[in-house]
């Protein structure tokens, strides 16, 4: 299925401009959709990764073509290196090539990246600052993290039935910015000659607008509620943040603006989450509620995502890790990657049937009790993750 990939990437965001009157009406929005022209043959970068990565990536690959294929759109896969595997391979993270082949694509399926092996190398020569790099090379800036618990998976929840039950939360993160990308950051030492490590928070007025107004768009199309998180009691780029998103909110008047502090919002999301329809926050603190608030469904292995931009190509990936414990011993849950396969293509493609036939086979596999160790609960059917895939791609083929 390897073949060489075209290019001609769709913009997964666009810019528009409101026809009617008034200073906000005049101002850019961003859209959140696909503007690519219908096609019937798309180029998918694969970058499986360390750990679970390639089994994760080697199951969704074949559900994502199988679905393609059912609503007649061909699927041509290429398959780069990426993290711990590219340092092994040719010493650097993320090999140019990497990043040209992902940029000339249609869309981008990743699994995750990282491994003890690589834990001590320097900074630039660590799988995590490929992953920077590939987001940042990219310009991803909006990561879109769905925490949707489902009906079948309630009792794998810690949370007790009536808090999980019902659960769909959209986190949006920013993802190309913050304490992650903030200079100054690395070693040094105090005046008392002690060794320091420093990072810096920073955030410009560009970048929050951006993926602000991608948090209220998205806010929009569902329950038209948005809380955004930050730590405005004691960060400036907090304070500016929280000062930006009551600034765009006038441009949003349909959606009900809230803020929370993150403490806080890591407190509630386990106390009562249902409270919570769009979250918008900034890279760390998503990257942490997002890990946190995918227990409520169950698993990490459940959680998807979706990274856009402005214009390119947008990278898909599960929200895990590369889960060096469970690494090479068929145990990963695929659903994280499949469900981020279904996102590629409805976010990325825009086809969104095919993402809708994967969602439609993940609830039947489900339905039919079929459950990974770490969704597993008494009564249910064990089963590893190729055998997961196999269960999905049955669901799938059994489609009209
Ligand atoms: N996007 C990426 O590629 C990410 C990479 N990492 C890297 O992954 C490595 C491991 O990091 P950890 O902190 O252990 O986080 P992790 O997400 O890899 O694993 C945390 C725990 O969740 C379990 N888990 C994760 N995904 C699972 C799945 N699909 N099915 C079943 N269980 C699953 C693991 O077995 C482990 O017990 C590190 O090198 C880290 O830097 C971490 C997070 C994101
Ligand atoms: C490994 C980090 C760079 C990122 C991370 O944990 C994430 O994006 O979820
Ligand atoms: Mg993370």
């Amino acid at each position: 299925m390897t073949t060489q990939l075209q290019a001609t990437p769709p913009k997964t965001l666009r810019h528009s401009r409101r026809r009617s009157a008034g200073a906000a009406a005049r101002r850019p929005m961003v859209t959140f959709r696909c503007s690519a022209a219908a096609r019937s043959s798309y180029g998918i970068t694969l970058l499986p990764g360390d750990g679970i990565g390639p089994e994760v990536v080697d199951v969704a690959k074949d559900v994502l073509f199988v679905a393609g294929a059912k609503e007649g759109v061909e699927l041509r896969f290429q398959e780069m290196l990426m993290g711990g595997a590219a340092l092994d391979a040719v010493g650097v993270p993320l090999p140019d090539e990497t990043l040209a082949a992902a940029r000339a694509s249609d869309g981008i399926l990743l699994g995750a990246i990282g491994g003890y092996k690589w834990d001590n190398n320097e900074k630039h020569l660590k799988p995590e600052t490929g992953l920077l790099d590939i987001r940042s090379g990219l310009g991803v800036f909006a990561n879109l993290r769905p925490v949707t618990v489902f009906p079948q998976l309630v009792d794998a929840s810690p949370l007790k039935k009536e808090v999980a039950e019902g659960v769909d939360i959209m986190v949006v993160r920013e993802l190309t910015g913050g304490i992650y990308f903030g200079k100054p950051r690395g070693f040094g030492s105090n005046d008392k000659g002690e060794e320091t490590g420093f990072n810096t928070e920073i955030y410009s007025v560009s970048e929050i607008d951006r993926i602000a107004r991608v948090a209220f768009e998205v806010a929009r199309k569902r329950g038209g509620k948005l809380c955004s998180v930050d730590k405005a009691n004691v960060l400036e780029a907090s304070m500016l943040w929280r000062k930006r998103v009551t600034a765009i909110a006038s441009e949003f008047p349909d959606v009900e603006l809230s803020h929370m502090f993150v403490d806080n919002a890591a407190m509630q999301l386990v106390r009562n989450p249902k409270q919570f329809d769009t979250i918008v926050t900034n890279n760390i603190f998503g990257d942490i509620l997002s890990d946190e608030a995918s227990m409520i469904t169950g698993s990490i292995g459940m959680l998807s995502s979706a990274s856009v931009g402005e214009s390119g190509p947008g990278l898909f990936e599960p929200i895990h890790g590369s889960a060096p414990d469970i690494a090479g011993q068929d145990k990963a849950n695929p659903l994280a990657t499949i469900l981020s396969a279904a996102m590629l293509l409805k976010y990325g493609l825009g086809v969104e049937n095919a993402a809708k036939r994967i969602e439609t086979a993940v609830t039947q596999t489900l339905d039919n009790g079929f459950r990974t160790g770490d969704i597993y609960s008494p009564g249910t059917t064990l089963v590893g993750c190729k055998r997961m895939g196999k269960e999905v791609l049955k669901a799938l083929e059994s489609q009209k």
